[in-house]
């Protein structure tokens, strides 16, 4: 069986920057589930049809990571077609061998269920706000604006909310280095493989 690693949390907490990185040291795949959500966002037309016709020129756009796509994702990802549109995808990357490591906002408790560990990883509204804006080189103040709306809306939809799961690992990197952070990961994840 494939080991599953689910990371969830709030836009900028971290996940990705940790996802990477234990899928590069346990030899994992990896998947941003995000970007499904970001790519569907920025088609345009119908997102229901866009999400089902997802195709691996959308992928290579490059205004995918932009304060903009995160937007339009969040947007669409609030319709269930759209969402269940992605959903085989999703779960059959999971099961690629000799493991995976997904991250967004519904693994644990949607996407992988039965995940072998769980991560939900938060930060405050201002450091993940300060981290986003130096990464895109864009205003701080907007930014929290911005990752707040987005972090209201996709906490509170009907259809796969982003809320952690029951058995998941919180990790708070708000005073974490990226190094600390990805070291916190590592030993969640050691800890299950030992036991
Ligand atoms: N512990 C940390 N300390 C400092 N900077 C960090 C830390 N973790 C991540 N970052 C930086 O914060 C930014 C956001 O991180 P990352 O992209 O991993 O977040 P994310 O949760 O995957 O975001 P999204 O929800 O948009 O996919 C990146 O620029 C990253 O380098
Ligand atoms: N499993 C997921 C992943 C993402 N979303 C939505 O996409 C938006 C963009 O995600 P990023 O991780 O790239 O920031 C996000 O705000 C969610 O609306 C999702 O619903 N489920």
């Amino acid at each position: 069986m494939p080991f599953t690693i689910a990371i969830d949390g709030p836009a900028a907490s971290g996940k990705g920057t940790i996802a990477r990185a234990l899928a590069e040291r346990f030899g994992f795949h990896h998947l941003d589930t995000g970007l499904l959500y970001r790519a569907t966002g920025v088609k345009g037309g119908d997102p229901i049809q866009a999400a089902r016709t997802l195709a691996e020129a959308d992928f290579g756009r490059k205004d995918l990571r932009t304060a903009a796509a995160g937007q339009a994702a969040s947007r669409v990802a609030a319709i269930p077609e759209v969402r269940q549109a992605l959903l085989d995808f999703q779960r059959g990357f999971a099961l690629r061998e000799p493991g995976a490591v997904l991250d967004g906002r519904d693994i644990g408790t949607v996407i992988c269920p039965t995940a072998d560990v769980k991560l939900f990883v938060i930060a405050s509204d201002l450091v993940r706000a300060r981290r986003r804006a130096a990464e895109l080189g864009a205003d701080v103040d907007a930014m929290l604006m911005q990752l707040r709306e987005r972090d209201a809306r996709d906490a509170g939809r009907a259809d796969a909310p982003m809320i952690r799961a029951d058995d998941a690992v919180l990790l708070d990197t708000s005073e974490m280095s990226i190094e600390d952070a990805i070291k916190a990961a590592v030993g969640a994840v050691e800890a299950r493989l030992a036991g």
